[in-house]
């Protein structure tokens, strides 16, 4: 492959829907480039006529890869996991293959968009703190006991699935807007142990190229 054939990621270090796809671009051993977007910086990157033009949402993440240019997290990661197979992120199994899907789509779906910046910016700065906390502990409420019938090591039995790349950084938002985890002991369990992977350390926010200097690991 040639140096411009390379996948590019768009991303900024702090969206957990970023952090979803660097998850398996490092799990699947994917070589890539990447272009941040600083979502805050000159009024948010995003809204540039440029980022426009490769994703209409204005939202991170995007990814340019073999000739075409995605957007949407699990709409990528579905496009790597056709692709390039291996290791493999959703089951085999029709039924737990729906229960990763479910899983993706409750975080995805029903917690995430409701806690992002968009959302944050139109309830304005003093409720933003209790909007997240309500929005994050009542999808938690839920996914809790979800999990409690379908997690082994990982959100659905022992193999990390893409369940897990939206588990992961949705706890991260939850510590940001400091939601207390200790309802959740199957959440809190199922992110310890998948932070301890080399995959999730390397993706982390903590530890990317746009990492204000104050919040590097
Ligand atoms: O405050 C900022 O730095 C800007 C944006 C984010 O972190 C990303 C989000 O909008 C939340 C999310 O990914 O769920």
């Amino acid at each position: 492959m040639t140096e411009s054939s390379k996948p590019i990621l768009y991303s900024y270090f702090r969206s957990s829907c970023s952090w979803r796809v660097r998850i398996a671009l490092a799990l699947k051993n994917i070589d890539y480039e990447m272009i941040t977007i600083n979502l805050i910086k000159d009024g948010g990157q995003q809204f540039s006529k440029e980022f426009q033009a490769l994703n209409p949402m204005k939202q991170v993440p995007a990814l340019k890869i073999d000739g075409i240019t995605i957007s949407q997290s699990l709409a990528i990661i579905e496009y790597l996991e056709e692709t390039r197979p291996t290791p493999r992120l959703l089951p085999q199994d029709p039924k737990k293959r729906a229960h990763v899907r479910m899983i993706s789509d409750l975080i995805a779906s029903g917690i995430q968009p409701l806690q992002n910046l968009s959302v944050l910016n139109q309830v304005g700065q003093e409720n933003q703190l209790t909007w997240a906390q309500q929005v994050i502990a009542s999808g938690f409420n839920a996914l809790e006991q979800v999990l409690q019938s379908t997690a082994g090591k990982c959100c659905v039995g022992d193999e990390v699935s893409m369940a897990d790349l939206c588990l992961v950084p949705q706890v991260a938002n939850a510590d940001r807007y400091k939601v207390d985890l200790s309802p959740y002991p199957t959440i809190s369990r199922i992110n310890k142990s998948l932070l301890a992977l080399e995959a999730f350390q390397v993706s982390h926010p903590s530890r990317q190229p746009d990492t204000p200097p104050e919040l590097r690991a």
